[in-house]
C-alpha cells in the first residue's frame, strides 16, 4: 500500500474553536478507517506570537510547528498547503481572501461569510488562484450525516413532505449580553448553517430537487440588549422541480434545545435526528403504514474524537485529486446558505452595523 498523504495546515487563530479543531487533526486517521491521508499542523497564527507558542505548546506538543504573530506570515509560510480560518464572523471574508491570494487551500469556519456577495468574489478568487475553498461544514461529512442520505434517497421511505430542524442554546443572553453586532456573533449567522445544514441535505440536494432554489420566508424577534437577533424562524418550500416539500427551521440563543433536533417527514416514514444537530450521534427511522409506526430502527455513530476530522479528510482528498470544491458541501451549498440568511433578515429587518459587510454587490 502507498504512504498516506501528508497535508500540511495552517491555523488562523487561537480560537476555542481551533483547539476542538486541531486535537481532532491529531486523532489517529486509521481510527475511523482512514488510511490514505495524515494531517499535520506546521503553523498557528495569532495576532501574538506568545499566544500561537501557548497554543502550540499546549495542543500539539510539537516542536517542529512554527509560531507567528500575524496571519499573513501563516499565510506565506511554504511548509503550509492549507489554512483553517477560525476567527470571528466578520474576519472570514477578510482572512479567507489572504489566503486565497497567497495561493494556498482554504477551510473556513462556519458561518463562511457575512452575506452572499462575499462568498461570490471567494468563490471567483478561489478559482483565479486555483485553490480549494470549502466552509467547515463538518455536520456534512459525518459518518452518521453519509448513511442518513442513503436511507433518505433510497425511496424506501418515499419522497419528503415536511421537516423541522432547530438548535437553540442558552447563551444567558441576560445576564451576559456578549451577543454584540459589531463582532460578529449573530444567532442567525452563528446557530442557524445547523438546521440549514439538514435542510439542504434532505431537500436541497434530494435528486427530485435539482439543486432548485427554495422560495424563503423568515421573521426574527430581537433582543433589545444589543439588538442582535435572538430569535428566528425562517421557513423554506422546494417546489420548482419535482418536490413539494417544506423546511421550517429555527434558532435561539435564549432557550435550551429540543431533541430531536430535526424531524423529517416523508411519505412512509419519519426520520429524527438526535440533538445537537451540529453533532448527532443518532438518528431513528419510523416506517408508517396507514399513519401508524410499523417498524423502528435506531442508529448509532461513534468515532475518536469530536467529529471535525472528517471535513479534514474531505479537504485533503479533495485537494489531492485536484478538486477546487467538495463533492458534498460545494460552493453552491454555502452560496445557497448565505443567500437564504441574507433574505431572512432582509424579512427580519436585521442590519449590520455599518464596515460588517466587506462586498456589498
Ligand atoms: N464548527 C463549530 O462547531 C464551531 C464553529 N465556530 C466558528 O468559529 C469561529 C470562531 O469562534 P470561537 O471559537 O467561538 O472564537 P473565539 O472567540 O474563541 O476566538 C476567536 C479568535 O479569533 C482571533 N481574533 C482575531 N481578531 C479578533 C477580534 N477582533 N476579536 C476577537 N478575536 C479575534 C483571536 O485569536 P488570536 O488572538 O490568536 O489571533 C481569537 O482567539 C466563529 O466564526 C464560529 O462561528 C465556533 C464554535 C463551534
Ligand atoms: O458552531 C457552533 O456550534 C455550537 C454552538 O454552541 C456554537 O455557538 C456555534 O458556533
Amino acid at each position: 500500500m502507498s504512504e498516506p498523504l501528508v497535508f500540511r495546515w495552517g491555523i488562523i487563530s487561537t480560537a476555542a474553536i481551533a483547539t476542538t479543531f486541531v486535537k481532532d487533526l491529531l486523532v489517529d486517521p486509521k481510527t475511523r478507517g482512514v488510511n490514505d491521508v495524515v494531517h499535520k499542523v506546521t503553523a498557528v497564527g495569532s495576532r501574538d506570537t506568545a499566544k500561537a507558542q501557548e497554543f502550540i505548546d499546549s495542543v500539539i506538543k510539537d516542536k517542529s510547528t512554527k509560531a507567528y504573530g500575524s496571519y499573513a506570515e501563516v499565510y506565506a509560510d511554504k511548509n503550509v498547503d492549507v489554512i483553517y480560518v477560525a476567527t470571528p464572523h466578520t474576519l472570514h471574508y477578510e482572512n479567507s481572501m489572504d489566503a486565497i491570494k497567497a495561493k494556498k487551500h482554504v477551510l473556513c469556519e462556519k458561518p463562511v461569510t457575512a452575506n452572499a456577495h462575499e462568498v461570490r468574489a471567494l468563490v471567483a478568487a478561489a478559482k483565479e488562484n486555483n485553490v480549494f475553498f470549502m466552509e467547515a461544514m463538518w455536520t456534512r461529512f459525518h459518518p452518521l450525516s453519509l448513511e442518513f442520505k442513503k436511507i433518505a434517497e433510497s425511496g424506501v421511505l418515499g419522497a419528503p413532505t415536511v421537516m423541522h430542524a432547530d438548535l437553540s442554546v442558552d447563551f444567558g443572553i441576560k445576564n451576559a449580553p456578549y451577543a454584540g453586532p459589531k463582532i460578529g456573533w449573530w444567532p442567525l449567522l452563528d446557530l442557524g448553517p445547523y438546521p440549514l445544514v439538514w435542510a439542504i441535505m434532505a431537500l436541497f440536494e434530494h435528486p427530485d430537487n435539482k439543486h432548485s432554489k427554495p422560495a424563503i420566508t423568515g421573521a426574527m424577534l430581537k433582543t433589545p440588549i444589543t439588538g442582535v437577533d435572538r430569535d428566528t424562524t425562517f421557513t423554506l418550500n422546494f417546489t420548482e422541480a419535482n418536490l413539494s416539500a417544506q423546511a421550517i427551521l429555527s434558532c435561539s440563543m435564549n432557550t435550551t434545545g429540543i431533541d430531536p433536533g430535526a424531524t423529517i417527514r416523508y411519505e412512509k416514514g419519519i426520520i429524527k435526528i438526535a440533538a445537537p444537530l451540529y453533532c448527532p450521534q443518532s438518528f431513528t427511522v419510523q416506517y408508517l403504514e396507514k399513519g401508524k409506526v410499523v417498524k423502528e430502527e435506531t442508529r448509532i455513530f461513534e468515532y475518536v474524537g469530536r467529529g471535525m476530522h472528517f471535513q479534514a479528510d474531505e479537504v485533503a482528498r479533495s485537494v489531492r485529486d485536484g478538486k477546487l470544491e467538495s463533492d458534498l458541501w460545494g460552493h453552491i451549498k454555502c452560496l445557497t446558505e448565505m443567500e437564504i440568511f441574507d433574505e431572512v433578515r432582509r424579512q427580519g429587518g436585521y442590519v449590520f452595523p455599518p464596515g460588517v459587510e466587506k462586498v456589498t454587490a
